[in-house]
């Protein structure tokens, strides 16, 4: 069918419009980008980067190539209450913007933004909706497939990159081999680093990073290996993928619903197969505003705090928002306790 500006059809052209120009706004509404391009977040979201970054012409992609990429790589999204296409299309904005910061104004050449950009893109592509932990445990396909080891992160890379091998769709097709390598490289970094396993060493690298942070006297930060540089894109791919409790506190709560019915559903599954529920995923037990408020206190926070201290002060906005959330839920607790003494 026709295709518009965003490389997605739309019934209202003004609509869609309007909301790109959010596009480099921290808390842009997702959920409204998924209505107006007819469930197609995540193609319109990632061509349209594509296209204001000119990655296209810098990498020699032809639009229609990148296109049925896209349009791919989003059908092998499943549609599982959090881990969707919108999620990928969040975090694919949200990396877009996280790329913005002043701090790290032409700190990353063209290789660099592609492959970050693309690593957002396919990070969760064909998630079941389940945990590592359970596919291990249930001894799954998968986990034998990847010996336990990353084994959902290992999947979804192996499943990006294999829908590049149609011609119709290869995107890295007139990328000279090195290079295509290289951005490969980085890709299959990026994204193993998604996994929260790796939560704690990657947060450890980044608190390093700021304690021995270079800066030039325009507070551009100085990045002069790979490992530096890699190291900064795995733990923005991180801070993206972990970045619901930072936005406006109605996205926020629908991504809390989200993903409490995905952990639910697997309670529900792990309960029907005789297993031990897993942690947070009983309904009949879990206690939604507890449980966020430890989120951010143990996980989000601290993963924010010492990424806004690397780019100081262009993510004091996302740590405020953060903290506004956290007070919010924390409230929330205090409601539900002075109720239970009713
Ligand atoms: O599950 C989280 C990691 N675990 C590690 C073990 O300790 C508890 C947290 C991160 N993760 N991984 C995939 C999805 C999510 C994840 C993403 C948004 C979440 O909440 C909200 F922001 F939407 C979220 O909340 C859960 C339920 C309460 C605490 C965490 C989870």
């Amino acid at each position: 069918g026709e295709y518009y500006t965003y490389g997605v059809k739309t019934s209202k052209p003004k609509e869609l419009d309007d909301l790109m120009e959010d596009l480099d706004v921290w808390g842009l509404d997702i959920f409204l980008m998924d209505e107006l391009t007819e469930h197609r977040p995540l193609t319109a979201v990632a061509f349209t980067i594509f296209k204001q970054r000119d990655l296209m012409n810098t990498f020699s992609i032809c639009p229609s190539t990148l296109i049925n990429y896209l349009i791919e790589l989003e059908d092998h999204y499943q549609s599982v209450p959090y881990h969707c296409k919108i999620h990928a299309a969040d975090v694919t904005q949200s990396m877009h913007v996280l790329l913005n910061h002043k701090a790290l104004e032409s700190v990353f050449d063209d290789d660099e933004i592609f492959a970050a950009i693309f690593s957002a893109a396919i990070h969760d592509v064909d998630h079941p909706g389940l945990t590592n932990q359970y596919l291990i445990s249930t001894a799954s396909e998968l986990a034998i497939m990847y010996n336990d080891d990353s084994v959902l992160e290992n999947h979804h890379l192996a499943v990006a990159f294999k829908l590049l091998q149609h011609e119709k769709r290869d995107i890295f097709c007139n990328i000279p081999k090195k290079k295509r390598q290289l951005i490969r490289t980085m890709v299959i970094d990026m994204v193993r680093a998604t996994d929260m396993s790796k939560h704690m060493s990657l947060l450890a690298e980044l608190k390093t990073m700021v304690e021995t942070k270079k800066v030039a006297g325009s507070g551009i930060i100085e990045l002069d290996s790979y490992q530096d540089r890699i190291r900064v894109l795995k733990n923005m791919l991180h801070c993206a993928d972990l970045s619901n409790p930072t936005k406006p506190l109605d996205i926020y709560r629908k991504w809390t619903d989200r993903v409490m019915n995905e952990f639910f559903l697997q309670g529900d599954k792990e309960s029907s197969q005789g297993l031990e529920i897993s942690a947070m995923c009983d309904r009949h037990k879990a206690c939604i505003e507890k449980t966020q408020v430890g989120f951010i206190d143990f996980i989000v926070h601290p993963l924010w705090e010492s990424w806004a201290d690397l780019v100081h002060p262009d993510a004091q906005d996302i740590l405020e928002s953060l903290q506004r959330n956290r007070d919010w839920y924390s409230e929330q607790v205090e409601n539900l306790q002075a109720l239970d003494k009713t």
